[in-house]
């Protein structure tokens, strides 16, 4: 197989087998992106991924064992690893293991444009990624793949808009068998949402750490519980 950069198959599981606890990678460190891949099954998920990551196309792949990679590329002249689980095709949410989930940086929903069940699952699938991950804002893409297929398509572009438009998803349309630059835009895509997220909270960290800021809010808490106070002896006098 050729490789492109520095490409780590790091580890496979068995037939089925849910991988409760996926490896640990330093969580946004900067340096290294958790991507999870997900889709019903046969929409393509290991087809993008390999492309993604070795230019080809085989054709044919083992759908029975779960594969996590990890690749080093430059982007935005930054060197990073980008650990990807390509995860076995879901059903329903309940194949969806939460702690991949939460393991995750940012998280790729295929569905085939062929298969309008997959579109349905992806649905599933995004919402139960957005119930999971409210607390922390995670790039989640949905891709719509087999787009050289596009006399067999069964999914509307309207379903699709809505989809992205009530979830605020990044969306591309690949198609894994006739090129790889489309694979290219959503890895890389996910990759800088992911490191611009973490600088912005960088830069909120030291923006609340200088001195000057937090005795401010040191003063408007201080105000803030005074008022409370005073509310408080008003309504018990009444
Ligand atoms: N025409 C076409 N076929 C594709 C494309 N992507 C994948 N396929 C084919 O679709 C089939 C399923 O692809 P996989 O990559 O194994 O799909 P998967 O989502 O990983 O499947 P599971 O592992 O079973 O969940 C294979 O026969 C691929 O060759 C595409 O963009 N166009």
């Amino acid at each position: 197989m050729s490789v492109e950069g520095n490409l780590d198959r790091v580890g496979h599981r068995s037939p089925r087998a849910r991988p409760d606890t996926p490896p640990r990678h330093a969580h946004s460190s900067g340096k290294e992106v958790n991507i999870l891949v997900l889709g019903y099954r046969g929409v393509g998920k290991t087809a993008l991924t390999v492309r993604y990551l070795t230019k080809r196309f085989i054709g044919d792949y083992n759908s029975e064992t779960e594969m996590l990679y990890s690749h080093s590329t430059c982007i935005e002249g930054k060197h990073l690893t980008l650990h990807i689980i390509d995860t076995l095709g879901q059903m329903t949410a309940d194949d969806i293991s939460q702690h991949q989930v939460l393991w995750a940086d940012c998280v790729i929903i295929v569905f085939a444009i062929t298969m309008a069940t997959s579109f349905q699952v992806a649905r599933t699938l995004v919402e139960y990624v957005h119930k999971i991950s409210t607390n922390r804002s995670i790039p989640v893409a949905l891709v719509a793949n087999k787009s050289d297929m596009i006399e067999r398509k069964t999914v509307s572009d309207t379903e699709i808009s809505r989809l992205c438009a009530e979830y605020n998803l990044l969306f591309f349309e690949t198609s894994a068998s006739e090129g790889r630059t489309s694979m290219n835009q959503v890895f890389v895509t996910l990759a800088q949402q992911v490191r611009h997220i973490l600088k912005k909270k960088e830069k909120l960290t030291r923006f609340m750490q200088n001195p000057a800021v937090a005795a401010k809010l040191q003063i408007q808490q201080s105000f803030r519980n005074l008022a409370q106070r005073a509310w408080r002896t008003r309504t018990s006098t009444l």
